[in-house]
């Protein structure tokens, strides 16, 4: 791609169609127009085309006996690549011992790397709810512990359960995140045990670990499923603070252990 590219608008007060017809058939790579403009893009010059449409408007008015006022304009603009513009916004994260980052930058060295491309599941590791869930389980997984992920997106938070070690089943009501799951599992070279479409109520095992960030309403909403699962710790995100105690209310089971908050979100680890 050059730096810069030509943009070539045209204006007539006659013959319209024509003149259009002119440049369709001479230019194939797609004429814009606004506000009865012609407007044609192109990293090479239209001095040729320039040329040749002026011969032809002569021509038209000699045929006619008319006067044609035709405006043409030309302006240099730059060239954005909205593609490299739109990787260099994505920046790696550190998180504890974790950097994860897009596939188009590098490793970094001394770190547990986690590469994660921007696709349409959530877990970028970027937003405050996976940040603290990625303490979380840093903190209070082993290796060899069973881990639930459930609302799994991106699979972020199983890939690093399994990075430490843990046996890995995840699942997710969405059947793209599910999608997307998997394909970051080959991409970061793990292995998950199980991986469903769904929730945590199609499973009848129980886990070391099980980690939910989804949102108060729907943790409320599957707390007998999520509870039943669980035999040692349980995370859960994506509350924002004003709805922790009523999510708590439907966890009292269970002791807190901790809470990691940032800014309005809480991450609340609880113990069977
Ligand atoms: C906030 S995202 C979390 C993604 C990832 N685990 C992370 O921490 O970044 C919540 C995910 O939960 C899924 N979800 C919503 N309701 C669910 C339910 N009842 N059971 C399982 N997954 C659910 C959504 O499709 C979404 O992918």
């Amino acid at each position: 791609m050059k730096d810069k590219y030509f943009e070539l608008s045209v204006k007539t007060d006659a013959f319209k169609d024509e003149i259009e017809n002119f440049l369709i058939e001479r230019f194939n790579n797609g004429i814009e127009e606004r506000d009865n403009t012609l407007i044609l893009r192109s990293e090479e010059s239209f001095d040729g085309l320039i040329k040749e449409l002026k011969d032809y408007v002569k021509v038209l008015e000699e045929i006619f006996n008319t006067k044609i006022n035709l405006e043409i304009n030309i302006k240099k603009k730059s060239n954005i690549d909205w593609i490299e513009n739109y990787k260099k916004s994505i920046k790696p994260i550190e998180i504890d011992e974790f950097y994860i980052h897009p596939s188009w930058y590098e490793n970094k060295q001394g770190k547990t790397n986690i590469i994660i491309d921007p696709a349409l599941a959530f877990g970028s590791g970027h937003h405050e709810t996976t940040r603290s869930c990625v303490k979380a389980i840093n903190k209070y997984v082993k290796k060899d512990d069973t881990f639930l992920d459930v609302g799994c997106g991106s699979g972020i938070l199983s890939i690093v359960a399994a990075k430490k070690g843990a046996i890995v089943d995840l699942c997710d009501t969405d059947e793209l995140a599910v999608k997307s799951a998997k394909e970051n599992f080959e991409l970061n070279n793990v292995k998950y045990n199980d991986i469903w479409v769904g929730s945590a109520g199609d499973t009848d095992k129980k886990y070391d670990v099980v980690v939910a960030n989804i949102i108060a309403d729907i943790l409320i909403f599957i707390a007998n499923d999520i509870k039943t699962k669980v035999n040692g710790y349980l995370i859960l995100s994506g509350i924002i603070d004003k709805y922790k105690n009523k999510v708590l209310e439907k966890y009292k089971e269970f002791v807190l252990v901790e809470e990691i908050p940032e800014n309005e979100w809480v991450t609340l680890i609880l113990k069977k």
